[in-house]
This record gives C-alpha cells, structure tokens and sequence, in this order.
C-alpha cells in the first residue's frame, strides 16, 4: 500500500551469548508504519527498543522476519546496497551515532549528502537551510564541543534530514537533556512532522514524548503487548 512507508513483518532476534545460551530479544514483531506518522516506541530496559530499531533502520539483521521500506524487502540487498539505501532512505538521530567532533555543525549536516557523492560545496546550501530550521543558523561554524547538548542534538535531528530520508529514527533522542532542551526537542520533532509530512520512529522512555506520537507502541516481553491510538 502507498502510504505505508515501513512495515515488518514477524521479527525475531536472538543474540547467542555462548553455543547453547541464547537470548531471544524479539519474539515476533509485526508493525506497519504510515507515511507521515511520529510512532512512539516503548517499553521496560532491556525490552528490545533499540534492537527493533536497529533492524527497522536497517542497520541490524533480524534472525528471522521481513522488512519492507517502501516496498522494498530490504534485507534481500547485498551489505553495500543496503548502506547506499540506508543514506538515501533512513535518517538517524542514535546516541552512538554521534557528530563528529572535528567537523563544524554545518560539516556534520552536510555530511549524509558528502557520503552519498555530493561535495561539500553542493551540499552547504541546504545544510544551511536546515540548520536555520532548527534554530541554529549563528551556529555553523562551532564544533560539537562548542554547542551544549541541546544543540548537538538539533544539528543532529538537521542531519538526519539531510538526504530528505523517508523516516527518521530516533532512539532516546532527549535521553541526555534536561526537561526545558528536551521540550524544545519533542517540539522541534513535531514540527518537522507536521511541516514536511517527516516519519519519526521514536524508542523512548520519555512519557511526554510518547504522548506526543500518533502511536504508542508497547514493547513488553518481545511482544507488542499494546497499541495506543492518540486522540
Ligand atoms: N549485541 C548484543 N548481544 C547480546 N545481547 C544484546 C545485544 N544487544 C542487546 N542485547 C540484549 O538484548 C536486550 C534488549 O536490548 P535493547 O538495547 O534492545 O533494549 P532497550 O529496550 O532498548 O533497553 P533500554 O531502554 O535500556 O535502552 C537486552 O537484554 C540486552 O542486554
């Protein structure tokens, strides 16, 4: 259908910790993700937030199960074709997949774009445009060590959007931030959405981010144990 934009299909995930010890994190997931939607992903530590994540962005794959990213059974691609998708397709706003600290703002930005084969100058334009979106226009020049963490993040959520990706992912993306910069966050995150019609897949603990999706999706013993609707 045209306006799923992700859907997966029964995934599971087992990590072996040893020959015969294995953890089995995801039990069976089935999700379908429309176009345009902010889904908020929940559940206790330890119960496979970041794992599904990881195999929704692609990045990880599942033991069993199927991915479709506009329609496209992702997991069929060799591990060169995937990362070319990835770029064009996914954009990430992860704790591990933090700016690199010897670029500017505006270099970090543009980076997505300089990795899919434009050069810095071609990218500069919109990377500046983004980072004026989210409020940082006199800000392009300073490394991450010179931005508070408020900051770093919105350069990364202008990252994440710089190949205009089909979804966004974002794990704990106010994990690290007081309650006044993580507001500004859930705001910004809605904002986009609603402005450019932006997909947001959100793990998060946070109750008032969740509450701000158009989905809950409550993650409890590798199950989905619960959807709630908004509104
Ligand atoms: N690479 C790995 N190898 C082995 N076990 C792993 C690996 N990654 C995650 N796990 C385990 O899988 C389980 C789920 O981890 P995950 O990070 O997905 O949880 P989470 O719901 O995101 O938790 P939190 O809210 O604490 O971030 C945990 O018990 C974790 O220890």
């Amino acid at each position: 259908m045209k306006n799923i934009v992700l859907r997966a299909e029964n995934i599971h995930k087992i990590f072996w910790l040893g020959r015969n010890v294995k953890l089995h994190v995801l039990k069976g997931i089935d999700l379908e993700v429309k176009r345009g939607e902010i889904v908020a992903i929940v559940g206790a530590s330890g119960a496979g937030k970041s794992t599904l994540l990881h195999i929704l962005g692609t990045l990880d794959r599942p033991s069993e199960g199927k991915v479709y990213v506009d329609g496209v059974d992702v997991f069929q691609m060799s591990d060169v074709e995937l990362a070319k998708f990835r770029n064009r397709k996914i954009g990430f706003v992860f704790q591990f997949h933090h700016l690199l600290p010897e670029f500017t703002a505006i270099e970090n930005v543009a980076m997505p774009a300089m990795i899919a084969g434009k050069s810095f100058n071609e990218a500069k334009d919109r990377a500046y445009e983004l980072l004026k979106e989210v409020g940082l226009a006199d800000r392009i020049e300073h490394k991450p060590s010179e931005l508070s963490g408020g900051e770093q993040q919105r350069v990364a959520v202008a990252r994440a959007l710089m190949n205009s990706p089909e979804i966004i992912l974002a794990d704990e993306p106010s994990g690290n931030l007081d309650s006044q910069n993580a507001e500004a966050l859930h705001d910004l995150i809605v904002e986009l959405n609603k402005k450019h019609g932006q997909t947001f897949i959100i793990a998060t603990h946070n109750e008032k981010l969740a509450e701000r999706a158009d989905r809950i999706v409550k993650i409890v013993d590798g199950k989905i144990h619960e959807i709630i609707t908004a509104g």
